[in-house]
């Protein structure tokens, strides 16, 4: 089976055009204003106007509320990855659509979360705990320590996620076994900026995986 890969925080049709072209199996937008890479909802409704029907979308959420769920929703969005939020809102959410539980990770116990999320999500989002009290619960660069996986019964389907680039991704999958993989700040030339040169360099990485 292919790894394949999600290209998160997406705004612009050319970076969008790029990770579809170069072979991305999802295409995540963020949906959270103190993130550089926020967009609004008429943003993702022009973007998802330009995506493939091969190729999954995904929003991106911290703990949203229901004001905010409902307009993401019908930018036409088809799942949703959300951080922060509570195996029991998640399983509220997911009667609505299909959910992504983010698992923030640093430690053993907190690969032991993704447990509970069973029949609340459709998947778990291993991703790298950000610090106490940084902006953002995600989508800053750092990974974490890809052993914490090794032998671990899953849940559910899953993907790996945190500080991947082009160099480091083959090395991620062999050690996890990841099928899944999905990056932001590896593919940009600053917070927020997707590089169209570092989305095919991590896609052509993935691809010979
Ligand atoms: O990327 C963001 O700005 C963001 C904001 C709020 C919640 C989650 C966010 N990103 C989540 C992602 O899916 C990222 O792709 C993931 O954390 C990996 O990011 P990176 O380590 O920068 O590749």
């Amino acid at each position: 089976m292919p790894v394949t890969a999600k290209i998160c925080g997406l705004s612009t049709p050319e970076t969008l055009d790029a990770a579809i072209a170069d072979g991305a199996s999802h295409v995540g937008f963020v949906f959270f204003p103190p993130s550089p890479r926020n967009v609004s909802f008429d943003q993702v409704r022009a973007l998802i106007a330009r995506v493939p029907p091969h190729v999954g979308t995904v929003g991106v959420f911290v703990d949203p509320d229901e004001t905010l769920l409902s307009a993401a929703l019908a930018t036409g969005i088809q799942a949703v990855q959300l951080h922060k939020t509570t195996p029991e809102r998640a399983a509220a959410i997911r009667m609505r659509v299909p959910v992504w539980a983010a698992i923030a990770v640093k430690t053993r116990a907190d690969v032991g979360q993704a447990a509970a999320y069973s029949g609340a999500a459709d998947r778990i989002l291993y991703d790298a705990k950000t610090p106490e009290g940084a902006a953002l619960p995600g989508g800053m660069g750092l990974r974490f320590d890809w052993k914490l996986l090794e032998n671990l019964p899953q849940p559910l389907p899953w993907a790996l996620s945190g500080g991947l680039d082009a160099g480091n991704v083959r090395e991620a999958v062999g050690g996890t076994g990841a099928r899944l993989v999905d990056v932001s700040s590896g593919v940009e030339s600053a917070p927020g900026v997707k590089d169209v040169a570092k989305i095919a360099a991590f896609l052509k990485a993935v691809a010979q995986c």
